[in-house]
């Protein structure tokens, strides 16, 4: 267990010290998005917790001259309760992934029970963290632990995030590639959802702006459908897990930035949204302001083209039922 005398000794050194929880530790995500947040200045703790290897894991990273102190919990070991105890930031990369011919929504029957269980631990162990899902499918799993979360009275939708800053790196690189742009000035929002079509990038919004209509179509295609390449190319071996890792370490950071009182910290994520709430869309990804309690602002969608608007009125039409499933679940396996 960490003391209170750990975190604030380490605190003197930068002007930050948080305790960032990563659950599904030892998987094909969690050990190299560990490896990225034991490299975060601003974490001073950092717990790993898996079923089975987390100790493991957390040995290997202890050995990382930064400023975190590195601990591994499994079931036997100190357990959920311990790995959450004053978690500021919890990561949840738990959960199996696609094999090629499945969508994420056929992980729904393995996963939603996973991410409920951690869930009602979060709930009761860390009830004040920030919890970044990734686990999918995203689109439902968000909506599971706002779900438990309620059940027992501790659901502040400013904490809550889906990860789907993949989306976000994919559009910037696919795009650069598309035009001859370096990758790294290339900005693209991506709004909507972390599934197929319901993802939606806004080509309309980068500095080219006007795309070819059949250049567009294939960027949009290659954007909604970048997992699936790397799960044909992984041949069963599991979807993106190194890039995956790098969007989840650059989301936490953000999340920890805002956190710590840094400003303009704006990323694109899928969150507890009044965007179309009226139309019983509780959860939508758009660009959010991060801050000292999470969710700071929630961006709208800015001037968006016609074949944009076609896609996000299709996109809310799978969003809906894929909330609706993660709500019900919920309610019939509490
Ligand atoms: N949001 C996103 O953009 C992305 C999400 N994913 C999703 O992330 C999830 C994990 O993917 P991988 O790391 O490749 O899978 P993996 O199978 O390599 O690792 C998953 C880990 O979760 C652990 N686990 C399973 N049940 C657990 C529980 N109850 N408590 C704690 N740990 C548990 C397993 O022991 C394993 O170590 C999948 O659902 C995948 O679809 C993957 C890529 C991108
Ligand atoms: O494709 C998958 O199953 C994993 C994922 O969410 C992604 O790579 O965007």
């Amino acid at each position: 267990m960490f003391s209170r005398i750990t975190r604030r000794q380490f605190s003197t050194t930068p002007s930050t010290a948080y305790k960032t929880v990563v659950l599904g530790a030892a998987g094909g995500i969690g050990q190299p998005l560990s490896l990225l947040m034991k490299l975060n200045h601003k974490v001073t703790q950092l717990s790993l917790y898996d079923l089975r290897n987390a100790p493991g894991v957390a040995a290997d990273l202890s050995h990382i001259p930064t400023n975190s102190v590195v601990k591994g919990f499994t079931p036997d070991n100190e357990g959920l309760a311990g790995a959450l105890k004053d978690a500021d930031v919890v990561l949840i990369p738990a959960g199996v992934p696609r094999k090629p011919g499945m969508t994420r929504d056929d992980l729904f029957k393995t996963n939603a029970s996973i991410v409920r269980d951690l869930a009602k631990a979060i709930a009761d162990n860390a009830p004040k963290a920030a919890v970044l899902v990734i686990s999918n499918p995203v689109n439902s799993t968000v909506p599971i632990v706002a779900e438990v979360f309620k059940s027992k009275g501790v659901y502040n939708p400013k904490k809550l995030f889906g990860v789907t800053t993949l989306d976000v790196l994919r559009a910037s690189r696919f795009t650069s590639e598309v035009l001859g742009t370096n990758p790294v000035q290339e900005k693209v929002t991506v709004v909507g959802g972390h599934s197929g079509i319901t993802i939606v990038p806004l080509l309309s919004q980068t500095k080219k702006k006007d795309f070819d209509p059949e250049v567009r179509d294939a960027l949009t295609h290659r954007i909604q459908f970048g997992g699936d390449e790397v799960v044909q190319a992984k041949q069963g071996a599991g979807s993106a897990t190194l890039s995956m890792a790098q969007a989840g370490a650059r989301f936490a950071n953000s999340v920890l930035s805002g956190l710590a009182g840094e400003t303009d910290v704006v990323e694109p994520t899928y969150v507890d949204s009044p965007l179309f709430k009226s139309e019983g869309i509780d959860f939508f990804s758009s660009k959010v302001t991060l801050g000292t309690e999470g969710v700071k602002e929630v961006h709208g969608l800015g001037e968006i083209s016609s074949y944009e608007q076609d896609l996000i009125n299709k996109a809310k039409e799978t969003l809906i039922k894929n909330i609706q499933k993660g709500v019900t679940f919920v309610k019939e396996n509490p």
